[in-house]
């Protein structure tokens, strides 16, 4: 299916049900680059939470934030500032920022279940993740768990292989990083509405 299709179909998941899963957003080339440019940045441990706390039992990723500073972060970049108009034409969320890292779970790393948003805020609006394991298998783990969103239930699982890419509504689902077997990389990050009139 070309991007653009794509695109479409993540629209029309979004729309019946909240949350996307696609194959194939991204091309195989810059898949690869972005896995080779997320091996050559220096990640550190994540933090947890408004007051930066890090707990390697709640969260155990490594992150580098994507600035733009090498050809594949401008490109997914430049992809992600077109797929934002699309998700404010056909949804009118007022989208007007974005950010988006690299992370790099560890074996044995896995991320506890939590909401995307810190408390008290709501700016991200919509989640974004890619994963970039070429030669991931089943019994890997690090399966991305979605629960239904009062939280009483699975509502999909998803393997983290190379090129799927997820979408949800960062508010509605409460969601949760299985521990890995192998390293696990990805690009995750948000799509936000930052209030202009809060410093
Ligand atoms: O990598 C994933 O599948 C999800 C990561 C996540 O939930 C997060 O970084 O907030
Ligand atoms: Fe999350």
């Amino acid at each position: 299916m070309s991007s653009f299709l794509l695109v479409d179909a993540i629209l029309d998941q979004l729309a019946e049900q909240g949350y996307a899963i696609v194959d194939g957003l991204l091309s195989d080339t810059l898949l690869q680059n972005l896995h080779d440019d997320l091996h050559e940045q220096g990640l550190r441990p994540a933090r947890i939470g408004q007051d930066r706390l890090r707990m390697a039992e709640v969260r155990g990723d490594k992150i580098d934030w994507l600035d733009g500073n090498t050809p594949p972060q401008q490109e997914f970049l430049g992809l992600t500032q077109s797929w934002q108009e699309a998700f404010n034409r056909s949804f009118y969320l007022g989208l007007n920022a974005a950010e988006f890292h690299y992370a790099y779970y560890p074996e044995g790393g896995g991320y506890q279940k939590h909401w995307d948003n810190f408390q008290g805020t709501n700016a991200r609006v919509l989640t974004f993740i890619t994963y970039l394991n070429r030669f991931w298998q089943p019994g890997d783990g690090g399966e991305l768990v979605i629960y239904t969103e009062d939280d009483s239930a699975v509502r999909a699982l998803v393997a983290p292989t190379w090129g799927t890419s997820v979408l949800f509504f960062s508010d509605r689902f409460p969601h949760q990083v299985m521990p890995a077997v192998k390293p696990r990389a990805s690009v995750t990050g948000w799509f936000r509405r930052n209030d202009p009139l809060v410093f």
